[in-house]
């Protein structure tokens, strides 16, 4: 059995004030319940957030996280940062940061290296583009991209955590997968993990991230192997946001 989970990743949006009225309206809500919860939202935000989630169960995360402990590393912020703001993990691998950052998957996995190392939690993000799912590239890639943080640092760390699937042409641009796109890859994305550790496999939340909101998130989470959602856009609305942490509530994993 395993607990259903569901991010909100602000991205870069949100200022002070926008930000206490959503963190306001989440705070305690009725529709939190059976399900984790967390919230990534920008560095400089980390503290407002942290101290308004002081003591709530919605965990507050960070977008990404520097592989390295401290130095010479001009805008990044370490993992020893995220804990003085008791942050409980990161988000690795976002295709926005692979893309727009250049990310790569070794640096994916120093990533993770540095959050496993610290006692942190990370959610590793896997996806492909549009122009490799159409030349039927969706398996290798996402595999490739779990494989390299797999090899070197094993399933058991992997289910600490949370692994989601994120097809890049599905991010922000209202074209969610179909449950069934989803779930065929997330099962195989299982299976991958499987073996590994099957114990790992079972364990291990696989969520889906793309356009997610409060009308389509009952048919995905209606799917087996998908235990949740990373939401956008949708989680800067605090009743989209609740509605779909409620959806994923209510599905019996
Ligand atoms: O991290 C979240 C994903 O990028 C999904 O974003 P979206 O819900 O705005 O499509």
């Amino acid at each position: 059995m395993r607990q259903p989970w569901v991010g909100g990743n602000w991205k870069m949006n949100g200022l002070r004030e926008s930000n206490a009225a959503l963190l306001g309206a989440l705070k305690g809500a009725e529709q939190l319940a059976g399900v984790d919860v967390a919230i990534a939202v920008p560095a400089p935000y980390w503290q407002q957030a942290s101290e308004a989630m002081n003591d709530c169960a919605i965990n507050v995360m960070a977008q990404t996280i520097s592989p390295h402990a401290s130095g010479a590393y001009t805008g990044d912020c370490s993992v020893a940062m995220m804990q003085d703001f008791k942050l409980s993990g990161a988000l690795v691998g976002h295709s926005e940061r692979r893309q727009g950052a250049g990310e790569s998957d070794a640096l994916v996995a120093a990533q993770f290296a540095a959050l496993r190392g610290a006692g942190l939690s990370a959610v590793l993000c896997v996806g492909e583009t549009l122009a490799e799912r159409e030349a039927g590239e969706t398996l290798a890639v996402v595999s490739r991209q779990l494989v390299a943080v797999l090899e070197q640092y094993g399933a058991e760390a992997l289910a600490t955590g949370v692994l989601a699937y994120e097809p890049v042409w599905a991010i922000g641009t209202g074209l969610t997968a179909t449950p069934e796109q989803a779930q065929a890859v997330h099962a195989s994305l299982r299976a991958v993990v499987a073996a590994f550790d099957i114990n790992a496999a079972n364990a291990l939340r696989i969520v889906y991230g793309g356009s997610v909101k409060a009308d389509n998130a009952a048919g995905l989470f209606s799917m087996p192997d998908i235990d949740g959602a990373l939401v956008g856009g949708a989680s800067l609305s605090a009743s989209e946001f609740l509605a779909i942490c409620q959806a994923a509530g209510q599905i019996a994993l």
